[in-house]
């Protein structure tokens, strides 16, 4: 028999659709209380850029890599001082005109929390 539960101010039947509400909205409490770090790492190509982050989400360097064409994300969730920080990493490889660049660096530091930049040196760009 089905229990009462509240809603709308009065005792209202329980339904399997108005408990599974009820579920969603304490699961989605649990991801609005995580903070969003995001962070995107530019550079030239063949830097380090896609390594670097898959050390920093995976623990390891992989073993091999190709060049990563648009862009990248990887994310981990860290906890620092008792609360879990999600970070999310996007790769962006150097490529395009000016203006493709100009537009993707626009779009992209919007929403971005902090910038990693990555260089080689041993590598020179190529002009
Ligand atoms: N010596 C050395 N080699 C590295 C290091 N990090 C990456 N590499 C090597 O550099 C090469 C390119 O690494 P990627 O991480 O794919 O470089 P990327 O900047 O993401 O390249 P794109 O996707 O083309 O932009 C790979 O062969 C890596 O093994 C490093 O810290 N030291």
């Amino acid at each position: 028999m089905a229990q009462p539960i509240l809603g709308h101010g009065s005792l209202q039947p329980a339904s399997a659709a108005g408990l599974a509400s009820l579920e969603l909205d304490s699961s989605l409490d649990q991801y609005v209380q995580i903070r969003i770090f995001k962070i995107i790492v530019i550079g030239d190509s063949n830097v380090g850029k896609t390594c670097l982050t898959f050390r920093f989400c995976g623990g390891t360097f992989p073993d091999k890599t190709e060049a990563t064409i648009g862009v990248d994300f990887r994310e981990k969730t860290v906890e620092i001082e008792g609360e879990k920080i999600k970070v999310i990493q996007t790769v962006r490889f150097r490529c395009g005109t000016q203006q493709v660049k100009n537009a993707f660096a626009k779009a992209w530091l919007s929403i971005t929390t902090a910038m990693c930049m990555r260089w080689s040196l041993f590598m020179t760009s190529p002009r």
